[in-house]
């Protein structure tokens, strides 16, 4: 089974590497262009053992799979490059934020085989969360291979294409957020006086501490905010910081950009 990534930055990079660590299949079968860095062409070259290729007749001959792994902004481009040597039993998966399946399809010119997934870049320490989504010419062996590949960097769910938008602004962006709130905790421990170091691996150790606590107490997140709170507290005088200034609104209503951004990207002329 031939996977052909047009794009080779860092989504591509981190499929790659999930790919050949969980032997979804050889090295290779994988080949990828990329638009003009051949300097990173031949980093993955060497790095993973696979094949790359300016030449899209060659890249995609034989091809099952073809990931697109380009920004939104490129899709067009794309797909006019590859609409000429598509065959029609090809199964084409896009990562492309926004880009709804009408939308590549139209740009094709045919109806083949389209699925969508939505992870995030934790994909690059087996850790994504990937939505997935298939159009109904997607076959059920065709499925199986798309969620084989995303299972090998993270975890995968099955979502609907509209659902797709708040998934990208949820858990696509989400790590952004993350790293967002640590760079201010960081900034609050540096300025009470402790090391760079050490309130890194405190705030570190917090987070995935927290993370476990959600996955394996079985306890809702409020519970669990309230297990912290003790009346009178410390915790309860600094989450009426984050009341008064609306940070859990500021949080929906940044959940809601992203989203918003995505479902204009679809429908947008690319
Ligand atoms: N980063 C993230 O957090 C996430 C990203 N995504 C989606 O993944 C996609 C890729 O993102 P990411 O990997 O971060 O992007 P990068 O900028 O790291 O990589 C983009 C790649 O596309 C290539 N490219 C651009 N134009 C063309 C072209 N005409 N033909 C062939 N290759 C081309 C670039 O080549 P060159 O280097 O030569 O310019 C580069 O290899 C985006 O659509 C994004 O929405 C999805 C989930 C999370
Ligand atoms: O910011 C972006 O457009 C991409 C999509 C999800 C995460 N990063």
């Amino acid at each position: 089974m031939k996977i052909a990534f047009v794009g080779a930055g860092s989504m591509a990079e981190a499929i790659i590497a999930g790919m050949l660590s969980n032997n979804i299949c050889p090295s290779e079968n994988i080949y990828v262009t990329n638009r003009h860095n051949e300097e990173k062409m031949t980093k993955l070259r060497q790095k993973y053992g696979i094949s790359s290729t300016y030449d899209m007749k060659e890249l995609l001959k034989d091809t099952s799979i073809i990931i697109l792994a380009v920004k939104p902004k490129d899709a067009n481009e794309v797909l006019e490059k590859i609409r000429t040597y598509i065959r029609n039993d090809v199964l084409i998966v896009s990562v492309m934020a926004g880009i709804s399946i009408e939308q590549m399809k139209d740009k094709l010119g045919m109806d083949c085989a389209i699925a969508r997934a939505m992870p995030n870049t934790s994909a690059s320490v087996g850790l994504s969360a990937t939505a997935l989504v298939f159009n109904n010419i997607v076959t059920e062996e065709q499925r199986s291979v798309a969620t084989d590949i995303f299972s090998s960097i993270g975890m995968t769910t099955i979502v609907e294409e509209h659902q797709l938008d708040i998934v990208t602004g949820l858990s696509g962006s989400g790590p952004a957020y993350i790293y967002y709130i640590v760079e201010a905790m960081e900034q609050a421990a540096i300025e009470n006086g402790l090391d760079k170091s050490v309130a890194k691996a405190l705030i570190i150790q917090t987070l995935s501490g927290a993370a476990e606590m959600l996955k394996s107490s079985g306890k809702e997140p409020a519970k669990l905010r309230e297990n912290v709170t003790s009346p009178g507290g410390t915790t309860e005088a600094g989450l009426h910081v984050l009341d008064e200034l609306g940070v859990g609104q500021a949080f929906i209503k940044c959940i809601e950009a992203a989203t918003n951004k995505s479902r204009h990207l679809g429908h947008s002329k690319i």
